[in-house]
């Protein structure tokens, strides 16, 4: 199989079907990984750190003042190296806490299989909904990921979400090590009907998800 992927999806382990089947469906560009540096996790992880700060102080407007001197300043430093889509290595990075992307929930994959995915982690402060809760948005961001994962995993071409039903069974906790469980159940032509639970390392339930991925067509967006 080549490097290339689609949007960093290839198949699972030498699953299912051949790399024509993968590298042709959708209107993905194909990309090759960008292999994170070694100290790229770190870098990640500082930024988390200050996106913790800065939902969970109060903050003196002279600390304010200088604090948004220093981030334009490290912004500064950052712009000339903006890259496009699939030149950056966030997303790309399986063996970093949400693949070394910002946007992702800093989870790690503890198994990435044909018949299922799991993985753990904890919902940061900035995650935070209400009242020391996980937001709910949050946790459709975690499952909704977790989605294009197990279509990966388990040899499907690339596909979109259609529809994602999340249950809210119970309170979901921040800085809590959580584990997170989802699989394809049945195919229907283009389509795969997927769930997912979210755990505590009790085992009970805190939210489910079930939802529809379409197999793109050639050329779909
Ligand atoms: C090396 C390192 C590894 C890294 C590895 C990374 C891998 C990890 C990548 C992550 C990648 C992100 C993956 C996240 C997933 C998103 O978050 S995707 C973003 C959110 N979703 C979207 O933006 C989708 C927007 N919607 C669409 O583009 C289109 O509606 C769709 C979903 C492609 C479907 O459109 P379509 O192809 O025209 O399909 P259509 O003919 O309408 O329907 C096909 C069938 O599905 C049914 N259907 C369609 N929609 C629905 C619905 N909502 N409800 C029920 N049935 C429906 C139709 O009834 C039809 O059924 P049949 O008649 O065939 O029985």
């Amino acid at each position: 199989m080549s490097e290339s992927v689609q949007s960093g999806v290839r198949p699972g382990n030498g699953v299912r079907s051949g790399d024509d089947v993968h590298e042709h469906h959708g209107g993905f560009p194909v990309f090759t990984p960008v292999q994170a540096g070694p100290n790229y996790g770190e870098f990640v992880e500082s930024l988390r750190r200050l996106q913790d700060l800065a939902v969970s102080t109060h903050l003196p407007d002279d600390v304010v003042d200088d604090a948004i001197a220093r981030v334009n300043a490290l912004s500064d430093m950052l712009e000339p190296h903006r890259v496009s889509e699939g030149k950056s290595p966030a997303g790309f990075n399986r063996q970093l806490p949400g693949r070394g992307s910002l946007l992702l929930l800093p989870w790690l994959f503890e198994k990435v299989e044909v018949d299922g995915i799991r993985s753990r982690g904890v919902f940061r402060l900035f995650h935070r909904g209400g009242n020391s809760a996980a937001h709910g948005g949050t946790i459709g961001l975690l499952f909704d990921d977790m989605l294009g994962m197990i279509v990966y995993a388990s040899g499907h071409p690339i596909a979109r979400t259609a529809y994602l039903h999340v249950n809210y069974r119970q309170v979901t906790p921040l800085e809590t090590e959580l584990v997170l469980e989802g699989r394809v159940d049945r195919v229907e032509g283009r389509k795969l009907f997927c769930t997912a639970e979210l755990r505590d390392l009790d085992g009970t339930v805190l939210a489910d998800c079930e939802a529809l991925m379409i197999e793109l067509l050639p050329g779909q967006p």
